[in-house]
C-alpha cells in the first residue's frame, strides 16, 4: 500500500517517463477522457474541497493507471483545461463562501490532501503507515456496500522492522504486567502477616493477663513465665499507617531437637510446627554430625532451612546429634545461645523402639560392629563384654557402623552419605557378608532371625551393654557431653512417653520455653484408635504420622525387660541428677 502511495506522490514526476508506455493504451483513452467530461460538468457543483478531493483521487488512480491518464493529457490537453477551469471555480467558490456543509468537506479533503503531501516526505521514516482517506480515494473491487465516509489504511514497508517494535511493546507489556502482578500478590501476603501478629499480639496480651490471674499460683515445674514484651519482640506495625513488610528468609535454627532416636522426635516437630511462631525444616539434615555436611558451611545449613518471617523459630531436628560426640561444639560454634530439645523416652521400651525398626529393615540393614568387634561381643561369642574397655569408647566403635545398620529415616539417609557405599554393603539374603571381621557378622537374614533378648543379654544373663539400642539409652553418658559445653537452662527435656499420652502438657512446656505464647491447643488433637496415637488436627484435614512411628513392638519376655531396668536403673539416677528432675522410670 506505501509502495501504492509513494508511486501516487510520485506521479506527477513519472507521468512524462511513463508516455511511451500510454501510447499503448489507446484502447482506454475513451473511457477515461468520458470521466474526465462528466469531472468536468460535475466540478461546476462542486466545492473547493471536492476539487481538491477529486485530484488527490485521480492522483491515486494513477498509481494503477497514470500512464493512461497522461497519455490522454498529452494527447487532448484536457487536464490542463481542466485545471485552468478549476482555478477559476476556486477563485468562484472563494468569494461565495459556500455554506457549512461544504465546508467540512473541505477538511476532510484538505487532510486527504496534506497526507498525500505527508506521503513523499515520511513514507520512508516509519515502518508503519495510518492514514486517514476519504473513502472516494479508494476504488472498491465490488459493489461497496458500507454507509461510512473514511476509512483507515495502515501500510507496513518494512515488515521485520514491524515485527520488532510490536515485539519489543509486547516485551514491555508483559513485564509491566508482571511487575504490577508480583507487587499484588507481595502485599496481600503482607497485610496477611501484619494481620497475623497484630493477632496473636492481643491473644497473648489477653492469655498473659488470664493466666496471671488464675495460675500464679500453679506454675509447672521448670516452666518460666514469658514477658509479653519477649514474646512480640519485632513489631511491625508501625503507629502510623505506615506499614513495614515483614520479609522472609531462610534463617539458621534457633532450636534444635537433638535427639533421643525412637522417643518421638518427629511427633514432636510436627506438633510444634501448629504454632505459627514456628517453621521447621523438612527433613533430617545432619549437618553436625556428618563431617561432609560440616565442610560445606553455615551457608549450605541455612540454605537447607524454611523460609521464616522474622520473629518466627527455625527448629531443625535430627536425632543422632545427641549420641555424636563432635557436635555439642560445633553447635555452639554456630550459635551460643541457641535453645535445644531434648525428648527421652523409657529407656528400655526405646531400645525395643529401635531394635523394631532395625529388624523392620534388616533386609538393608549389618550388624553393628560394636556387636562383633568388641571382645566377647559378637553374635557367636559367649563370653560378657572385657571388664575395663570404657563404656564411652565402645560407645565411640559402635557409633559408626550403628547408623548404617539402620534401614530408614536417618539411618538410611546416613547410610547413603556416610558410608557411600551402604548399597555394596548390604547382605543378601541367607549369605554372609564381607565386613571386617566375615566369619562371625551374621547376614541380615540372620539379623532379622535374632530376637531382642538375644541381642540384649549375654546367655550368661550380662547385659550387652554395647548392643546399639541399648547403649544410645544410656541417656546420661551423651547428656554429659552437651552439658560441659551448654549451661542447663538452655535445654529443656521433653518426656516422649508423656508427649504420647498427653502431647498438649509437653508443648505448652514447650512454648514457654521459647517464649512464644501458648496458640497449640486441644483441639489441634484427636486420638486415633486405628492407630493407637494422637493425631493432629489441621483447618484443612486431619493428619496421622506415617506408619513406621508407632509401629508393633515385638513382645519382649518380661524376665528380660525386667533384667534390663535393674541395669538401667543406676544410668537412670545420673540422668536424673544432670536435669533435675525424676522422671519416675521403673527400676524392675
Ligand atoms: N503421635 C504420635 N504418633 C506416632 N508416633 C508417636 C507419636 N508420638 C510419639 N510417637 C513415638 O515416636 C516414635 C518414633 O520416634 P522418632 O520419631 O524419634 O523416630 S526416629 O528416631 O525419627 O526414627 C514412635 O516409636 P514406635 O512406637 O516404636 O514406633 C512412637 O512411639
Amino acid at each position: 500500500m506505501t509502495a501504492a502511495k509513494r508511486r501516487a506522490a510520485t506521479g506527477s514526476s513519472s507521468s512524462s517517463s511513463s508516455s511511451s508506455s500510454s501510447n499503448n493504451s489507446n484502447s482506454n483513452i475513451s473511457s477515461e477522457q468520458q470521466p474526465l467530461q462528466q469531472q468536468h460538468h460535475h466540478h461546476q457543483h462542486h466545492s473547493d474541497a471536492d476539487q481538491q478531493a477529486h485530484e488527490y483521487q485521480q492522483l491515486l488512480q494513477h498509481q494503477h493507471h497514470g500512464h493512461n491518464q497522461h497519455q490522454q493529457q498529452q494527447q487532448h490537453h484536457h487536464a490542463q483545461q481542466y485545471h485552468q477551469r478549476q482555478q477559476q471555480q476556486q477563485q468562484q467558490q472563494q468569494q461565495q463562501h459556500h455554506h457549512h456543509q461544504h465546508q467540512q468537506h473541505q477538511a476532510s479533503a484538505s487532510a486527504s490532501a496534506s497526507a498525500a503531501a505527508t506521503l513523499r516526505d515520511c513514507s520512508v521514516k516509519l515502518p508503519l503507515d495510518i492514514l486517514w482517506l476519504p473513502k472516494s480515494a479508494m476504488r472498491p473491487v465490488g459493489a461497496d456496500a458500507s454507509h461510512s465516509d473514511c476509512i483507515l489504511v495502515v501500510g507496513v514497508s518494512r515488515p521485520k522492522l514491524a515485527v520488532v517494535f510490536l515485539t519489543v511493546m509486547l516485551i514491555s507489556l508483559f513485564l509491566t504486567f508482571h511487575v504490577l502482578y508480583d507487587s499484588a500478590v507481595y502485599n496481600i501476603q503482607a497485610a496477611q502477616a501484619v494481620h497475623e501478629r497484630h493477632r496473636l499480639s492481643l491473644a497473648a496480651s489477653a492469655s498473659a493477663a488470664a493466666y496471671t490471674a488464675s495460675n500464679a499460683n500453679h506454675l509447672p515445674v521448670f516452666v518460666k513465665p514469658v514477658a509479653s514484651s519477649n514474646q512480640l519482640s519485632h513489631p511491625m506495625v508501625f503507629p502510623s499507617s505506615r506499614v513495614h513488610f515483614p520479609k522472609t528468609s531462610r534463617r539458621l535454627p534457633q532450636a534444635l531437637i537433638i535427639g533421643v532416636r525412637k522417643c518421638g522426635t518427629r511427633a514432636l516437630l510436627e506438633m510444634l510446627y501448629l504454632h505459627p511462631r514456628i517453621q521447621k525444616a523438612g527433613g533430617e539434615v545432619h549437618f553436625f554430625d556428618r563431617d561432609e555436611n560440616y565442610l560445606r558451611g553455615l551457608e549450605w545449613y541455612r540454605k537447607k532451612m524454611p523460609h521464616s518471617f522474622r520473629g518466627q523459630i527455625t527448629i531443625e531436628k535430627s536425632p543422632s546429634y545427641f549420641v555424636s560426640p563432635e557436635v555439642p561444639e560445633r553447635v555452639r560454634a554456630m550459635n551460643a545461645s541457641i535453645k535445644l530439645l531434648l525428648i527421652v523416652r523409657e529407656p528400655v521400651t526405646r531400645a525395643i523402639s529401635d531394635y523394631t525398626q532395625l529388624r523392620s529393615h534388616a533386609a538393608t540393614a549389618i550388624l553393628p560392629l560394636a556387636e562383633s568387634n568388641a571382645p566377647g561381643s559378637g553374635y557367636g561369642a559367649k563370653m560378657p563384654p572385657t571388664p575395663g574397655v570404657s563404656l564411652y569408647a565402645k560407645l565411640q566403635s559402635a557409633h559408626g557402623t550403628y547408623d548404617n545398620a539402620l534401614g530408614s529415616g536417618a539411618g538410611a539417609k546416613e547410610t547413603k552419605l556416610r558410608s557411600g557405599t551402604g548399597a555394596k554393603r548390604r547382605a543378601a539374603p541367607g549369605t554372609v557378608t564381607t565386613m571386617s571381621t566375615p566369619t562371625t557378622t551374621p547376614s541380615a537374614a540372620q539379623l532379622a532371625a535374632k530376637s531382642f533378648e538375644e541381642l540384649a543379654i549375654f546367655p550368661n544373663g550380662t547385659v550387652n551393654e554395647a548392643y546399639r539400642p541399648l547403649s544410645i539409652s544410656m541417656y546420661h553418658v551423651h547428656l554429659h557431653r552437651w552439658l560441659e559445653v551448654f549451661p542447663r537452662e538452655q535445654l529443656l527435656v521433653v518426656n516422649g512417653d508423656r508427649l504420647i499420652e498427653d502431647p498438649l502438657s509437653q508443648l505448652k512446656r514447650i512454648e514457654a520455653f521459647l517464649g512464644i505464647e501458648h496458640r497449640v491447643r486441644s483441639e489441634h488433637f484427636y486420638f486415633n484408635e486405628t492407630k493407637g496415637f494422637y493425631c493432629l488436627r489441621y483447618d484443612n484435614g486431619d493428619r496421622c504420622l506415617r506408619e513406621t512411628k508407632g509401629r508393633k513392638h515385638p513382645h519382649v519376655n518380661p524376665v528380660v525387660v525386667s533384667r534390663l531396668r535393674k541395669f538401667f536403673a543406676e544410668y537412670n539416677q545420673r540422668f536424673y541428677e544432670l536435669v533435675g528432675e525424676d522422671l519416675g522410670w521403673p527400676e524392675e
